[in-house]
């Protein structure tokens, strides 16, 4: 049962900006997964990583491949999708910017195309179902499959940004950190910002990436996802932080998905700490919430518990992450009036 610590973060309007939707699906689900195609032998241990338990990097991204067999047809990813949507609304988040990586499966039929429509058609049908939640949509390049698939991811993003009615907004990087280089993938990036896509890029996820990070933070990314080894203790360096702090870029903190992913020691040792001691903009988000089984009122309450910020402050972390959106201007003022409606009866 909730305690009243547990309501007022499950009751905060919030707003989660880096969810990769496969990493987002629920343990219900994958159960309905799991039994929708037995012959794989698929064990429900194979697809998240509990509590106190961590893993190799490595054996994360092993997970992954395990869930891609269960979700590779238009239903699952209908399915998959409506009840990440549905599941974020009950945690209380109210704007959501979902991303997934366009995938084809000849088996069935997928291709990449119908992956992004798809993902669009869960969207529009939890809008008509009166979700109480806005979802807009980015999507997503593995960079593990180098610069012609970029390209082409670009090129059907951008086609979408055109016709989707402002649902998709932005391009990701994503993908195995320590597979391939980012000056490889510099021209699709630059292609998709001058198009007018908004750049939520991975960045400096582990470490030895300064070199690669430098580069990308001069497109410059409108967003960066972890960041964690950006400042010098952690072995990034000052030139890297000066050009995110001059060009006040918000990053991406995913406490969970760090520590049970080890490229943090520990919820105390994150570095959430210092960015937001610096009064940098900075926005929590869950990542993978059903690999890494946790959600986003568990994601600020561990902060608030670990970092010891009172219930005022985190009302602004979220109040904040509004201006953090790929949302246009109008969209912002809605959710700026949410949560001013909100505030007297959440906040004692
Ligand atoms: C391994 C680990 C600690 C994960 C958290 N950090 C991550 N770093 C980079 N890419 C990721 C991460 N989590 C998910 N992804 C990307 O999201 C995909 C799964 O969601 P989707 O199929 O795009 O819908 C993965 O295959 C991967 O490309
Ligand atoms: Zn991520």
């Amino acid at each position: 049962m909730d305690t009243e610590a547990d309501l007022f973060y499950r009751l905060l309007p919030k707003v989660e900006l880096h969810a990769h939707l496969n990493g987002s699906v629920s343990s219900e689900t994958m159960e309905t997964l799991i039994k929708r195609k037995p012959h794989l032998n698929i064990e429900h241990s194979m697809t998240a990583i509990r509590r106190g338990q961590r893993r190799s990097l490595d054996e994360c991204f092993q997970v992954f491949k395990v869930i891609h067999q269960l979700v590779d047809s238009e239903e699952d990813i209908l399915m998959v999708a409506k009840a990440v949507i549905q599941e974020f609304a009950a945690d209380g988040v109210k704007y959501l910017e979902l991303r997934s990586t366009p995938r084809e499966v000849t088996e069935t039929g997928l291709t990449k195309q119908r992956y992004i429509e798809t993902v669009l058609e869960a969207i529009r049908q939890c809008k008509q179902e009166e979700v109480d939640i806005d979802v807009r949509f980015i999507v997503a390049v593995d960079r593990r499959h180098g610069p012609l698939v970029a390209m082409e991811t670009v090129k059907l993003a951008e086609d979408f940004l055109l016709s989707s009615d402002g649902v998709v907004v932005g391009l990701d990087l994503s993908g195995d950190p320590t597979v391939g280089h980012g000056k490889d993938l510099l021209s699709a990036l630059e292609k998709a910002k001058n198009c007018g896509l908004k750049l939520a890029l991975h960045l400096s996820e582990v470490p030895s990436q300064r070199e690669e990070s430098e580069l990308l933070l001069n497109l410059p990314p409108d967003r960066i996802g972890h960041g964690t080894f950006l400042h010098p203790e952690f072995g990034g360096s000052d030139s890297l932080v000066d050009k995110v702090c001059k060009q006040n870029i918000p990053i991406e903190m995913c406490l969970t998905s760090n520590v049970k992913g080890q490229t943090v020691p520990s919820y105390d040792k994150h570095h959430f700490q210092y960015w937001y001691k610096r009064g940098h903009p900075c926005v929590l988000c869950t990542d993978d919430k059903g690999v890494f089984c946790t959600d986003l009122s568990q994601e600020y309450q561990l902060a608030a518990s670990t970092f010891g910020l009172t219930q005022e402050a985190v009302w602004m972390l979220s109040q904040q992450a509004i201006g953090y959106t790929f949302a246009p201007e109008p969209i912002k003022q809605r959710l700026e009036k949410k949560w001013a409606e909100l505030k007297q009866q959440i906040l004692q």
